[in-house]
């Protein structure tokens, strides 16, 4: 039985404060789009791990989907699985692909054994491998606050535009990218700016990250310029980086930037 996991950007990341057990709150709106990568339960002897596709720093046992897997063998006393997963959402790039196949893997599981669980005692099961990993069992539009874990639903839709995903061949580390920001409260919550007009949201809708990661990696921001440039309505790292996405009011093919990038088209 096999399930295709997506990928998220961050419409807009406001880092609020810096916390007493050493994490930042945040604000922040997770969407999901249409880059997948696939994940597989097959019955086996033994319980395992095979990775195909892009390769993912570490050994295949240290991977997210494998602990979340464990988890519930353990709780439920399941038979042996082969895990396979077919990585195609880019690493380290803000996209939380592993927290995706993680929690699509547990609804995976539930499924393929019947064992009953509800979204909210999923959602209990993924939270604590990463902030963001909650946020893929429901996978609908979420704005996410506290250290990116609180969730309220948020009725944006942006399907009448054309999306575009920009991954340039950096890898932005998310724990170095927090010892590098600055916090601030901000005047106006993103759970009301993200109701604002489209055209407003360059104006009002900002990624924290960005000061920084831009500083290190002036690449990234230059790719931001030129999706402006290329005439989007709206464009912003998303996550930590590296990658960018812009909303576009119609079709582009953005050959200049291919050139030294990965581009999804149509996310
Ligand atoms: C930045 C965001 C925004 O959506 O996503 P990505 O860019 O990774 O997709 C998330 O906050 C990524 O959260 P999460 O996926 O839990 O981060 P992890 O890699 O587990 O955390 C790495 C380190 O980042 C810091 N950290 C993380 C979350 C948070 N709210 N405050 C923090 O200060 C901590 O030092 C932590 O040890
Ligand atoms: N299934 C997985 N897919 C991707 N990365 C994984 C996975 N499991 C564990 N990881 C680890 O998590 C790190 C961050 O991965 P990813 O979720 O792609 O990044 P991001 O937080 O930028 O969205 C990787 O460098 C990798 O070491």
């Amino acid at each position: 039985m096999l399930t295709f996991a997506n990928a998220k950007i961050n419409l807009g990341l406001f880092l609020t404060e810096k916390r007493a057990d050493g994490y930042h709150n945040l604000q922040t709106v997770f969407y999901p789009i249409k880059i997948n990568d696939v994940v597989e339960l097959v019955d086996a002897e033994e319980t395992s791990m095979l990775i195909k596709g892009i390769d993912i720093p570490g050994d295949a046992t240290d991977n997210i989907c494998f602990k979340a897997f464990k988890t519930l063998q353990q709780d439920f006393n399941l038979p042996h699985q082969q895990i396979v997963l077919l990585k195609n959402i880019p690493v380290g790039a803000g996209l939380g692909g592993g927290s995706s196949d993680a929690a699509f893997l547990v609804k995976l599981t539930n499924q393929k054994f019947k064992l009953g669980l509800t979204d909210e005692q999923m959602e209990a099961y993924v939270r604590p491998l990463g902030a963001d990993c909650a946020f893929f069992i429901k996978n609908k539009p979420t704005f996410a606050f506290a250290k990116g874990d609180e969730f309220e639903e948020v009725a944006i839709d942006l399907s009448a535009y054309y999306l575009v995903l920009v991954k340039p061949p950096v890898h932005v580390s998310t724990a170095e990218a927090y010892s590098k920001v600055n916090v601030k409260l901000p005047s106006n919550s993103l759970k009301d700016l993200i109701h604002l007009p489209l055209q407003d949201w360059q104006a009002h809708i900002f990624n924290d990250f960005e000061p920084s990661v831009f500083a290190k990696y002036p690449q990234i921001d230059e790719i931001k310029t030129q999706l402006y440039q290329a005439g989007a309505k709206f464009a912003l790292m998303s996550g930590s980086g590296s990658s960018v996405f812009a909303i576009f009011e119609k079709e582009v093919q953005l050959t200049e930037l291919e050139k030294d990038n990965l581009v999804f088209y149509d996310i």
